[in-house]
């Protein structure tokens, strides 16, 4: 198929077609003009010489006006069927007519005497000839008429003729074209052809055929020497890019060795010490969030050194990766297992709920050593000494961890091995105290030793206090301050939360009408426990203390945990809309420790999320914990609620919370929990009183 317009073989067949066109119409345009020319003259010659010898014949019989003569002699004249002929006296009198009914001779003066004897007209040719006697005295005109159309169809047929001929000229001129065209142009669509294969596959092996010694033919060439050079450095590129991927890959699986060599015993597989305390540190960020247990738990085999001096160190290596098999067969897959050389491992146990379970997995690793050992030529009969130590209660850091394990370790040594021992000065101190205070909380209540602290709330985007998170304190008069953080659990255990939690409510709700009195409306939150929460009448006791206090119940916030939801979701709903319903606000307390997702949070009619401390504590240095906080923010946003932040205690954290679309704020940063008097001055320096307000309310 010819791609006309853009293909050279159609340019080459128009252009030899045009020019043949053109030369042709040019020959054939002179050949008709000459045909005309000489056919119109022979024409002409003719009638002339007919003409001639009419007037010859016609000289006596028109001196005589023999009119009869003159008519046979007209009509004894053969010209073509459509010819007249007439015989004038010197006078320009008609003498005689050819064909009585062609009366169609009437000569004017002008024509008469003009001295022209033939006239070309459109449909005819006229010619006249003179009659002269002997002595040269005109006689008078013979005049002859002749139909042109015969020969206008000559020549019209002449013409149609012409081109017939140049037609059919053209048309084998089209395909000789066609021929030579492939002849010329075909190797350079060929040479266009395979170059387009080339840059479409980039195969560079292809190549263009021989086509002779001419300029194509060395074109060609050219191009073949092209691909064979780009061919070459083809395969050396790609030969140096499979180095490069080579030496990658192996420089790849250098830095994997050389991390896993860091993180990793070389002998057991298991992590090492480095990656031991990286987990550690981990287990308790994720521990403080969910408030469970961690514990640490110090292993060293017994007389391991007895087994490398006399069996030697082969051996000695058998038993310890035998030994960490054992262990590993002992723990769950979310624990860990490291070895921090020698004989020494250490194993963390991640999310206990209580030290029973600890209890019962160590009983079950010192037992396990009961079984021999079989490697390959000995059986080893070894124990192990455990030391456990727990988060939080022996210690909240990595080192604090290490150091208490290693001691009860030591202990379990003293007491003669083969056993395990936990870090049992602080577990029984704690017991003791949780013992005392779960007595004393009972005085307290009674005895006032429990007051209110507010930590104040801030607005971001306005720099406004719009409230306060209302902290229990418990002061004791021998111990002296209780954190609620030690002793609520203990409420909450002994069931005085009950008692304590109407107690803050009813302070709580006081204070707000104080403050109100004073001028400020401002919005107390309350922390509601767990056991709190799931009193059926909790919305009625609150609204009947609003009631009390004549507060409006937006002016009360609760701040509820996410555990306390999951916990019996039914039940929650139905608190929560009824808490709802009268126009309390509802915020879930640090937030993202739990269940955080999104499907559950749909569910409860909540105002308010807020970021959990641990959080914000790492927020900026932390990559997780800053994603984490901005997840939370955005999460929010999109169920359309409030979040405050806890825990801000730098400028740096404020900045990047306004930054980041939170809206409020509580920290050390802002504020302290402060006294309620403290709170009301602080309320006066941050904000001028609303005398307004207080007016109206009154
Ligand atoms: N390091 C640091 N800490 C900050 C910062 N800002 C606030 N905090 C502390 O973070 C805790 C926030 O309270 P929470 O998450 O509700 O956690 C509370 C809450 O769960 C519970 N609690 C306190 N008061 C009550 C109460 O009246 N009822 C109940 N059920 N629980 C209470 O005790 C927990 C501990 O309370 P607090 O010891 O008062 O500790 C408070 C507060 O003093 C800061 O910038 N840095």
């Amino acid at each position: 198929m010819i791609a006309w317009g853009t293909s050279i073989r159609a340019k080459l067949i128009t252009i030899i077609l045009a020019m043949t066109a053109g030369a042709l119409m040019i020959g054939m345009v002179g050949m008709t003009i000459n045909y005309y020319q000489t056919t119109q003259q022979a024409l002409v010659a003719d009638t002339e010489t007919q003409a001639q010898l009419l007037a010859n014949n016609a000289l006596v019989p028109a001196s005589l006006s023999d009119e009869a003569t003159l008519k046979r002699i007209l009509q004894s004249s053969v010209l073509n069927d459509r010819f007249g002929a007439a015989v004038f006296d010197n006078t320009g009198n008609l003498l005689a007519l050819r064909d009585e009914n062609d009366t169609d001779f009437y000569i004017s003066e002008a024509e008469f005497k003009n001295s022209k004897s033939v006239i070309w007209g459109d449909e005819r040719l006229m010619v006249w000839a003179p009659m002269h006697q002997e002595d040269g005295e005109f006689a008078g005109t013979v005049y002859l008429k002749v139909s042109n159309r015969a020969f206008f169809s000559r020549i019209r047929a002449f013409a149609f003729m012409s081109i017939s001929i140049v037609a059919v000229i053209i048309f084998f001129v089209y395909l000789i074209s066609l021929k030579l065209q492939r002849m010329i142009s075909g190797p350079l669509v060929e040479l266009e052809g395979i170059s387009r294969e080339v840059s479409g596959s980039g195969n560079y092996s292809i190549r263009v055929p021989y086509y002779g010694e001419d300029e194509i033919g060395s074109l060609a060439n050219s191009f073949n020497q092209m691909l064979e050079k780009i061919e070459v450095n083809q395969k050396e590129r790609d030969a140096a890019s499979e180095a490069l991927q080579l030496n990658k890959k192996r420089l790849e699986r250098a830095v994997k060795d050389l991390q896993y060599l860091a993180n990793y015993d070389s002998l057991t597989q298991l992590p090492n010490r480095a990656l031991c305390m990286d987990r550690i540190k981990y287990a308790l960020k994720r521990a403080s969030r969910t408030n469970l247990m961690v514990a640490v738990l110090f292993l060293d085999l017994d007389h391991f050194k007895d087994v490398n001096d006399s069996l030697g160190h082969a051996v000695g290596d058998q038993l310890l990766k035998a030994t960490s098999q054992r262990l590993l067969e002992k723990i769950r897959s979310e624990d860990t297992l490291a070895r921090l050389g020698g004989d020494e491992f250490v194993i963390i146990l991640n999310e206990l709920h209580d030290t029973e379970d600890v209890i019962s997995i160590v009983e079950k690793i010192v037992t396990s050593f009961e079984t021999p050992f079989q490697l390959s030529n000995y059986e080893v009969n070894t124990t192990v000494s455990v030391g456990v130590c727990m988060f939080p209660h022996d210690g909240v850091d990595v080192d604090s961890l290490m150091k208490a394990a290693d001691a009860a370790m030591y202990k379990a040594k003293e007491v003669g091995r083969n056993t395990y021992e936990f870090y049992e000065a602080e577990l029984n101190q704690l017991a003791i105290r949780r013992h005392q205070l779960a007595n004393e909380l009972r005085q307290a209540v009674k005895n006032g030793e429990l007051s209110l602290v507010f930590q104040p709330q801030l607005n971001i985007v306005e720099n406004k206090v719009i409230g306060a998170e209302v902290l229990l304190r418990w002061h004791h008069p021998i111990l002296g301050n209780i954190s609620p953080a030690e002793f609520i659990p203990i409420a909450e255990n002994t069931g005085l939360i009950k008692e304590i939690g109407n107690w803050v409510m009813d302070n709580a709700c006081q204070k707000i009408a104080e403050c109100r009195r004073l001028g400020y409306e401002i919005r107390l939150a309350v922390n509601l426990s767990a056991l709190q929460f799931r009193q059926i009448n909790l919305p009625e006791m609150i609204a009947s203390t609003l009631q009390k206090y004549r507060i409006p119940p937006k002016l009360l916030e609760v701040e509820i945990t996410e555990s306390m939801l999951v916990r019996d979701v039914s039940q929650a709903i139905d608190i929560l809309e009824r808490l709802k319903e009268m126009q309390i606000r509802i915020a879930i307390d640090d937030f993202g420790t739990g269940y955080s997702s999104l499907s559950y949070l749909r569910r409860f009619p909540l105002d308010a999320l807020k970021i959990d401390r641990t959080f914000i504590d790492e927020l900026i240095v932390d990559v997780d914990d800053t994603a984490i906080t901005l997840a939370i923010i955005s999460m929010a946003k999109s169920l359309r609620l409030e979040v405050i932040a806890e825990g801000v205690e730098t400028a740096e954290q404020q900045e990047f919370l306004a930054k980041n679309n939170c809206d409020d704020i509580q920290g050390y940063y802002f504020s302290r929990p402060l006294t309620y008097k403290d709170f009301v001055q602080f309320l006066a320096s941050s904000k001028p009183i609303d005398n307004s307000y207080n007016r109206t309310a009154r």
